[in-house]
């Protein structure tokens, strides 16, 4: 059985990422991307969904575990009667094929260890050929093969279409086994020398990790989340998923369960802002260059998100053979919020082009080339129902937050175009501005309640209409902005945690606003952006004492998912998500500036 969402530790390389549990076992692998189908499964099933336990014998969960420093390097320990051991767990940055590496280091007496490799490819669904060659055990199926070198000191054999190592490890051993993927079409993969690949490995993110500059109180959470940020960017290409896992259920045992491991335009924006905020600028400039390709055609062809490598085609599956995380069903791959209407991404894809722009990278044509067709298709459909930024599957709505974004997308373009004086309609742009902002004052308010609501005409709220505080779309000393900070600290808190919005049915309606059955935990994101909106009303301490509770809540790793359930006090949903950790660290940089 899996473990908890916060028991898992994040190790990747930069194109795809594993997740180790406090048992030792790797139950989340994607080879040879992000995307890619799993060959350890074991998460959303059982170990017979594919896993790789490397543990004490006998051993249930480690005494103790920690990153090796500022980088993606897992260190877990166990004390048992006979010794004590450590398990060096990482990926190395990709060369010819993509590798975990585990090394099994003695620490003092001497330790029994087991390892059990189930390689189960396809999501759990195929159980390859193993053989021997003379010095690897390779697994092979279909277009997938997994190369498997251990250390001479390792006896392993099959059984059960398992691979079972056992072997003694004693003070001052290392012992490692690599594990490499290939396409099965190709021979072996070149030899990998453990030591060498783990000091690069440290070298590479010591090196990355210097450029971050963050002055204030919470610099371990905000470089541990920059380093999140950075492994969920494919770097070939520069596009950044939202999670590295798919269908980790927002309530257990629910239908909420979403495949998060492609590129929304919404989550990357909002990733690259923080890693500029946080001095990382050349995978700003790297995005660009993605967003560029992945949307280039026509405006009105644009999607809320992508393949890493910018693929359209998401189509959205069950995959009916998995039980699913702690049996929340359906588990699903791909993601049918491809096809949806999202006016709000507009707002932040020009939002964070502007942010570029600030930080010194300079708006090339083809660029501003982007930005005129975006402002284009929003001059015709500002005004349209969309899904808005909670993806409903309910129907299409009036939601504030895209229209605030929309407001948001003309006022970004309009600074871009007035200080660099690149050509543009700027009296329109204008116009239509004034009218979005009007438009919503005007249908987005409720006066009687001194709010602004989930979407027009409406009298829910959501976690989302925050961003009035936020983005400068009215002063923060405004009524109508304190009022909503107010109105969501008073109704959309739990325990406190903020939900983004109700999941009950309202306003006369049958079903609730997102069109899905069930309830949800704690929105992490939305408790950041209620911080965020604090400081801007002038209320520091209330913001401060709110990151420390949330920020609180990370694992012992710093890591985050996407929810929070704050009766069961336990994480909920895909992790690490970005969406988390960018709104921690912004955060973080809004209250330090308020300190400094
Ligand atoms: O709540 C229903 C929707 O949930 C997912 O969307 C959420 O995650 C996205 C990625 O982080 C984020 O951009 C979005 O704002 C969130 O609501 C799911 O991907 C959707 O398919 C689903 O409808």
């Amino acid at each position: 059985m899996a473990g908890r969402i916060e028991d898992y530790a994040l190790i990747g390389d930069l194109q795809t990422a594993a997740l180790v549990g406090r048992n030792g076992s790797i139950d989340w692998l994607c080879f040879p991307r992000f995307d890619s189908p799993s060959c350890f499964g074991a998460l959303l099933g059982t170990e017979e969904h594919g896993r790789w336990l490397l543990a004490p014998v006998g051993a249930t969960e480690c005494t103790s575990r920690s990153y090796n420093g500022d980088n993606l390097v897992l260190e877990t320990l166990w004390e048992t009667p006979t010794g004590t051991v450590k398990v060096i767990d990482f990926m190395p940055q990709r060369d010819a094929t993509p590798d975990v590496i585990r090394i099994v280091e003695g620490v003092s007496g001497s330790v029994e260890m087991r390892g059990e490799i189930q390689l189960r490819f396809d999501y759990g669904r195929v159980v390859p050929w193993v053989r021997r060659t003379d010095h690897h055990r390779v697994a092979v199926a279909g277009p997938d093969s997994v190369w498997i070198r251990e250390h001479p000191s390792i006896r392993s054999y099959g059984k059960d279409f398992t691979t079972v190592a056992e072997f003694t490890v004693h003070a001052g051993d290392r012992i490692p086994t690599v594990l490499s993927w290939l396409p099965s079409h190709y021979t072996a993969p070149p030899r990998q020398d453990a030591e060498k690949s783990l000091k690069e490995t440290l070298d590479g993110w010591h090196e990355w990790a210097a450029k971050i500059r963050y002055q204030g109180p919470y610099r371990d959470l905000v470089t541990r989340s920059m380093i999140v940020l950075k492994a969920l960017t494919y770097q070939p290409t520069g596009g950044i998923v939202a999670a590295v896992t798919s269908s980790l259920p927002e309530e257990i045992g629910g239908v909420r369960n979403w495949d998060y491991r492609f590129c929304w335009l919404r989550d990357s924006t909002m990733t690259l802002s923080a890693l500029v905020r946080g001095g990382c600028i050349e995978e700003a400039a790297a995005w660009r260059l993605w967003l560029l390709r992945a949307v280039a055609g026509d405006p009105a062809d644009l999607q809320i998100m992508y393949g890493v490598g910018g693929e359209r085609r998401l189509a959205e599956q069950i995959a009916d053979w998995l039980p699913g995380y702690e049996d929340s069903t359906p588990v699903r791959f791909g993601n049918a919020a491809v096809a949806q209407l999202q006016l709000d991404v507009y707002g932040e894809v020009v939002d964070t082009l502007h942010t570029a722009l600030q930080a010194g990278i300079p708006m090339e044509r083809a660029a501003w080339g982007l930005v005129k067709a975006l402002m284009s298709f929003l001059e015709d459909h500002w005004h349209e129902p969309d899904e808005g930024l909670w993806e409903v599957r309910g129907r299409r709505r009036h939601f504030v937050h895209s229209k605030i974004m929309c407001w948001v997308a003309f006022d970004r373009a309009l600074k871009m175009a007035e200080t660099t004086g690149l050509p543009a309609p700027l009296d329109r742009w204008r116009t239509i501005r004034d009218t979005i902002h009007k438009d919503i004052c005007t249908k987005g308010y409720n006066s009687a309640l001194g709010t602004f609501t989930q979407y027009y005409g409406g009298k829910t709220l959501d976690a989302a209409t925050l961003f009035v505080a936020t983005t400068g779309f009215l002063p923060p000393d405004d009524p109508r902005v304190v009022g909503t900070v107010e109105a969501v600290r008073d109704h959309l808190v739990h325990n406190g945690f903020v939900h983004r919005y109700s999941t009950a049915a309202a306003d006369g309606a049958k079903a609730a606003v997102d069109g899905l059955t069930g309830r949800e935990g704690a929105f992490l994101a939305c408790s950041f952006w209620l911080a965020d909106a604090l400081v801007a009303i002038g209320r520091e301490a209330e913001a401060c004492a709110l990151f420390e509770q949330v920020a609180a809540i990370s694992n012992d790793l710093g890591l985050i998912s996407e929810e929070w359930d704050p009766e069961a006090k336990r994480q909920l949903g895909n992790t690490p998500q970005a969406f988390t950790h960018v709104a921690l660290v912004n955060t973080a940089f809004l209250l330090a500036q308020g300190q400094g």
